[in-house]
């Protein structure tokens, strides 16, 4: 077993002053010097011994015996603490705590009690020990932080031997050795490793128990001995583990044997033997104190003169901090030997020590850093070229960069270069390329239409909806070339028009040449009615405005363009106004002229008899067909026509009644009474497109006058065609005014979005990103949503929906028939809203629409359809689609059942899409080929049949006064 010396518990030691637990720590401390003053003991008591001495405050003792004549008057002693006779053990304990508890830290520290024989030395260090053993566990468990190992080790000096109080076997005396680095080493004394604190009362216990005690006359119980209780204190950090340094510190708690005079303690033999003992090394430790106390170079310390000054030798003027308790007993019959001990005291203040934190580098923390540092060693050793490895794929990793730098720097070089050449060429000729602007400004244009669609986006309240038309007009706005496009369209639509317009005109005329040379009661109003001709020929030979075929201008910017067609459609829409004005006249004139036109009634019945006779040959007779054939034909089934489609839908099937349409009363309401309820008559009315020509050839077999009102019924039928194209034309002009507004609309926003700093021919980087574009099929996906739930909303016509749901599938194209649908279908929600229940006003001539109206024109609609199913699907196709769509195959009603579930739930795509496939197949869309964009250009309903189930688009123009 090897035993180490007191301070040298490890390794190595580094020794550092620093701030310690039992405070700061300065690099020379004197000795803490305290004195206690115990009561009067029942055997002093007993013989009447008086107390000699009196604490006159906690600094200060004093005699109270001045002049005893033995000695000379002892002066007052003053200490770093005097305890009275009522002071406790913690009271005591207080003076020197901070020095026990230095050794927490790292620093050496020493307590001893020193003291004539049964002045309360013993008494006093065990009260010391107990209450320094506690601090120190509590220390403990409050410092968690550090892990901390506690060694205790107790030794006696008896008789100059030393021997092991934790090893009651081994009684001989045990060798000094010296150490160089550790000092003084007691060889082969135990350390017990202690476990808690109820371990280390223990092991005191045990120390206390194999010290010898002996009696004499002052004390039954006298320490023959010096007693030496040392603890090891070493702490390390737990959180660092490459930490290999600890604290390691001694705490020594010194019960030194009384000082004692043979004469009063009786002793002899044994007794007198241990006091020449304990007093030759009492002397020693006083000779020593008394050297250090006049300075450290004051010559030889001789701790080597005892065992006990030998052990102690760090904590006395060395590597400790050190606290001595002088015990005094105060009966008077002590007096010398107490003064002795205050002189002692006295010296002992003098002492300087010279403290220091012991760092240890254990055995075993050193090991497992070592071998930590050896697997760290080895590791590399097994990749030598870990590092050099790193360093090479860094460096080349760098040159990735650098020229991966260079290369982004040249591509943005050339796409700023692009851009410029972009930028020119935008300015120069090809302005389909240019930068949209993203729209921040609402519509500004004043006119009525503007207006009322600013107060429809105003007062709406879905701002989802609000949003999307914006987005929608702002796509469709923001493609400058898309516009000049459909404005060209327009154009030439309305070139179209008129072109049909001049050959109506023509027709006229010569019809009304001809009622001119038949009836002259009529003449005041043929006159009129040339008049109106001759203007409203002046009107469409007004020098045309515009150059259908004509390219951009070169060289300009497509804003200036767009500018130029703003200024020609502002013109224009005077122009069409008037000329719509005029065709107003037109058929006011007509109808005049129809209504003094020779009634039936001021026939005679045989010539009513003759005229049903010779319906058959009427269409064979019409001066028209002769003369101006080619030209109906062409005006009649121009590609553009709206009786193309809706004309084909209205036709009643061979095997059913058509549905009772409102043409068809007021058709009837303006014929002459004589021919109301003739077939021929209504079909002729009703069916413009004449599907017959016959060559006229004159029959000789018919008399003059019967040929001649033959020519006037024909030439009044002719007259009333013409009345009704004038009709169909005015409603399509209105049609394209309408649509040229929204153009202009258009333009406007891109001119105003242009005056507002958004410059069409920008970089497209100095676009604002806030406002992203979004995909033309997303904006499809959500405006084609809205369509459909305002037509379910406006009970708008399943014809209609099916019509444009199955025509517009997504195609860019399609942008603008989107947007015009959806703006339609906007305002009518609005204006059925601000209608209410109220009945619709008249505007002009027409009522307005309504949404009692729309609901009632819907319901004939679906009955309208629902008779179709007959004629249109055969009994298992019926059957078929009764049980698909749930509608009973016994009920009486599964027809219109069966059509009261199409077009129903605007939210149940599968609903929307078979139902659309049905209409189509009921009406015949998916049959002809029969629908095109071209159709929905001019025709969002079907405007010229006013079939009642369809919302007139003239209407909706109506109201716009367009
Ligand atoms: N402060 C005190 N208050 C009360 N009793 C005390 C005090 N100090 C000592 N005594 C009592 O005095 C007696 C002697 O005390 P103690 O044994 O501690 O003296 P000592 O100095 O150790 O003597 P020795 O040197 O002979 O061992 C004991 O009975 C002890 O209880």
């Amino acid at each position: 077993m090897t035993v180490r010396t007191p301070g040298t518990p490890a390794r190595k030691i580094d020794r550092t002053p620093v701030t310690t637990p039992g405070g700061p720590k300065s690099k020379e401390e004197k000795i803490v010097v305290t004195v206690r003053l115990r009561p009067l003991s029942k055997r002093e008591q007993l013989a009447k011994d008086q107390v000699a001495w009196d604490c006159k405050d906690d600094y200060t003792i004093v005699s109270k015996h001045p002049s005893q004549e033995r000695t000379a008057q002892p002066p007052p002693f003053t200490f770093d603490k005097v305890f009275g006779p009522s002071c406790l053990n913690e009271t005591v304990y207080e003076g020197v705590k901070t020095v026990a508890l230095s050794a927490l830290g790292g620093i050496n520290a020493t307590i001893f009690a020193y003291g004539q024989t049964s002045s309360g030395k013993t008494y006093t260090m065990r009260g010391i020990t107990e209450k320094a053993v506690n601090d120190i566990y509590h220390h403990i468990m409050n410092t968690p932080e550090r892990d901390f190992t506690i060694k205790i080790s107790g030794l006696e000096i008896y008789n100059e031997n030393v021997r092991d109080l934790l090893n009651s076997e081994s009684g001989r005396n045990l060798k000094l050795l010296d150490d160089p680095e550790k000092g003084t080493v007691v060889e082969k004394l135990v350390e017990e490793t202690v476990s808690n604190d109820q371990h280390l009362r223990h092991l005191i216990s045990i120390c206390e128990a194999q010290r010898q005690v002996g009696e004499t006359a002052l004390n039954d119980t006298s320490s023959r001995s010096h007693q030496i209780i040392r603890l090891t204190i070493q702490s390390t950090l737990r959180e660092n583990s490459d930490c290999v340094r600890s604290f390691v510190a001694s705490l020594n708690f010194v019960d030194l044997a009384g000082s004692e005079r043979a004469s009063q303690t009786h002793a002899d033999g044994a007794r007198l033997k241990e006091g020449c003992h304990i007093n030759l090394s009492l002397m020693t430790l006083t000779t020593v104190i008394r050297k250090l106390s006049v300075g450290k170079r004051s010559g030889h310390i001789p701790y080597r003169d005892s065992k006990l000054t030998r052990i102690l030798q760090h904590s006395l003027g060395g590597n400790a901090r050190t606290a001595i308790i002088c015990t005094l007993s105060p009966a008077l019959s002590h007096f010398e030997q107490s003064r002795n001990t205050l002189f002692f005291a006295t010296r002992a203040k003098e002492v300087t020590n010279n403290a220091q934190v012991n760092m240890v580098v254990s055995d075993k923390q050193l090991v497992k850093h070592l071998q930590k540092e050896v697997a760290r060693l080895e590791a590399e050793l097994r990749t030598p070229d870990l590092s050099r490895e790193k360093d090479l794929k860094i460096q080349q990793m760098e040159m990735e960069i650098e020229e991966l730098k260079r290369q982004r720097d040249l591509a943005q070089s050339e796409v700023d270069e692009l851009r410029r050449k972009l930028q020119d060429d935008q300015q120069t000729s090809n302005p389909i390329e240019l930068p949209r602007p993203s729209m921040k400004k609402c519509l500004s244009y004043s006119d009525v239409l503007s207006l009322k669609l600013d107060r429809k986006e105003i007062d709406h309240n879905d701002k989802t909806r609000k949003t999307l038309l914006r987005q929608s007009m702002r796509q469709s706005s923001t493609a400058p070339f898309t516009l000049m496009h459909e404005i060209r369209k327009l154009e030439h639509l309305q070139e179209q028009l008129g072109e049909e317009a001049n050959r109506a005109l023509e027709v006229l005329q010569k019809e009304v040449a001809y009622h001119r040379l038949g009836n002259q009661d009529a003449a005041e109003t043929i006159a009129k009615l040339q008049a109106e001709i001759r203007e409203m020929c002046a009107v469409r030979s007004i020098k045309k405005e515009v150059d259908v075929g004509t390219a951009i201008a070169p060289n300009r910017s497509v804003s200036a363009n767009l500018k130029e067609e703003i200024t020609k459609l502002h013109s224009q829409g005077s122009t069409i106004a008037n000329l719509e004005e005029q065709l107003e006249n037109v058929q006011k004139s007509i109808d005049k002229l129809v209504m003094s036109l020779p009634s039936s009634n001021q026939e005679s019945n045989g010539e009513a008899a003759a005229k049903t006779k010779n319906q058959s040959i009427k269409n064979n007779l019409l001066p028209l067909t002769s003369s101006n054939v080619a030209n109906r034909q062409n005006f009649i089934k121009s590609p553009s026509s709206s009786l193309s489609t809706s004309q084909q839908i209205m036709e009643p099937d061979n095997e059913e009644n058509r549905p009772p349409e409102d043409d068809d009363i007021v058709s009837k309401e303006t014929l002459p009474e004589s021919e109301k309820g003739t077939p021929a008559r209504s079909e002729q009315v009703g069916d413009v497109s004449s599907k017959e020509s016959t060559p006229y050839r004159r029959q000789s077999s018919v008399n003059m006058k019967k040929m001649r009102k033959m020519f006037q019924n024909a030439a009044e039928e002719n007259v009333r065609s013409i009345r009704a194209y004038v009709t169909e034309l005015k409603e399509r002009v209105a049609k394209l005014q309408y649509q040229k507004q929204l153009l202009v609309c258009q333009v406007l926003e891109l001119e105003a979005n242009e005056a507002a700093g958004y410059n069409l021919e920008v970089d497209e980087s100095a676009i604002e990103p806030e406002e992203p574009q979004v995909p033309w099929y997303v904006t499809f996906k959500e405006q084609r949503q809205q369509i459909i739930e305002l037509w379910d909303v406006c009970y708008v016509s399943i014809i209609h929906r099916t019509q444009f749901y199955l025509l517009f599938r997504g195609d860019p194209a399609d942008q603008i028939y989107m947007e015009v649908e959806l703006r339609r279908l906007n305002w009518m929600q609005h204006h059925f809203a601000e209608l209410g229940n109220s009945s619709p006003a008249l505007v002009g001539d027409e009522p307005t629409v309504s949404l009692s109206s729309s609901i009632r024109a819907l319901k004939r609609e679906r009955e309208f359809l629902a008779k179709r199913l007959t004629s249109r699907l055969s009994v298992e196709e019926r059957d078929a689609l009764y049980s698909k769509w749930d509608v009973p195959l016994e009920g009486k009603q599964r027809k219109m059942q069966f059509i009261n579930k199409l077009w129903t739930d605007p939210h149940d795509v599968k609903n929307i899409e078979e139902s659309a496939q049905i209409v189509a197949k009921l009406v015949g869309f998916s049959e002809g080929g029969n629908m095109s964009r071209e159709m929905f250009e001019l025709n969002f309903a079907l405007p010229t049949d006013k079939s009642p189930w369809t919302v007139g688009w003239n209407q909706i123009s109506n109201l716009l006064n367009l």
